[in-house]
């Protein structure tokens, strides 16, 4: 099965002032359907430019993309309007974006319901189980002003997924918060892939989410480097354990990116050896570089 959101060799070059920058330089992602994945990297690294991309506001340069089945290479203006609509809700980070500020926390939630023309009774009931789902209720009658930053992006969840996306994609949506607020924010963006299904997408700064999500995947220079995956283990005395395992993406053609401090610690540069042993492959510096390491 293709996996929900499925890129490879993604290019993006930008062209600004006859100087030509490459966001994007062969980026490989597969995400599958109900995966809440974060994807982290520094600043310039083309984590906004890989957003822009699958929500569909930027058309890669080359490469392949697709998000739940459409391929956002080849799509029509129309399709692409239709998909922004109806196949991916977004989140961002700038709270006064993603809320209308006249209106209540419940009625910013139906507002899409209403644009899309669905029955009054149904946007009620819809309405309701997203407030029940993301713990709105206490405050759904207030507006953005009156709200903390958390119980915005809290709200602005609902109002992303009212339309029942596929695929919820969310840029640094805790990036004004403090600490126990983006817990708030990563607890909701975890109840609602775990009980809705709905598959979703962080992008963010944090380097802590590692410890908060299941997947955390790298950036570095426009292209995947490092992936964090956690799992909880019940050990033999009812323990739970938490386990965490790092990797690196192999491409289509057998490409790797080896993390950075491996690269630093070892002295590679240029050529290296490489090894096939009985269930693994080694990779060894140089003679000359072992000797420039001395
Ligand atoms: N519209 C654009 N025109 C020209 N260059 C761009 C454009 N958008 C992004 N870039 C460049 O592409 C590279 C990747 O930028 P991008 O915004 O995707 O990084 P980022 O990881 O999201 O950074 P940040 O965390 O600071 O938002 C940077 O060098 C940036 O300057």
């Amino acid at each position: 099965m293709t996996p929900q959101i499925d890129c490879s060799d993604l290019v993006k070059i930008f062209s600004a002032e006859g100087v030509e920058v490459q966001a994007l330089q062969g980026l490989t992602l597969r995400v599958e359907s109900g995966e809440l994945t974060a994807i982290v990297g520094a600043s310039g690294s083309g984590k906004s430019t890989l957003l822009a991309i699958l929500t569909g506001l930027e058309i890669p340069t080359a490469g392949r993309a697709s998000v739940a089945g459409h391929d956002l290479l080849t799509m029509t203006a129309a399709q692409r309007t239709r998909y922004r609509r109806e196949t991916v809700g977004f989140v961002w980070q700038q709270t006064s974006r993603n809320l209308l500020p006249y209106y209540t926390a419940a009625q910013n939630i139906a507002m899409p319901l209403a644009l899309a023309g669905v029955p009054r009774a149904k946007r009620a009931e819809r309405v309701q189980s997203l407030i029940d789902l993301l713990g709105i209720g206490d405050f759904a009658g207030r507006r953005p002003a009156q709200l903390s930053g958390g119980q915005q992006q809290r709200v602005a969840i609902a109002v992303a997924l009212v339309n029942q996306p596929e695929v919820l994609f969310a840029d640094e949506p805790t990036g004004e918060l403090d600490d126990v607020n983006s817990q708030v924010v990563f607890d909701a963006l975890g109840a609602v892939n775990r009980e809705l299904g709905v598959t979703v997408l962080i992008v963010t700064h944090d380097e802590e989410v590692s410890s908060k999500v299941r997947r955390t995947v790298q950036i570095r220079d426009g292209r995947l480097s490092t992936e964090v995956h956690r799992s909880t283990e019940t050990d033999e005395f009812g323990e739970e354990q938490h386990r965490s395992q790092e990797f690196v993406v192999l491409d289509r053609v057998g490409r790797l990116q080896l993390p950075q401090e491996y690269v630093k610690t070892l002295g590679l540069a240029g050529l290296v050896r490489v090894e096939l042993a009985d269930d693994h492959a080694q990779v060894h510096p140089t003679d000359q570089q072992k000797g420039a390491e001395r």
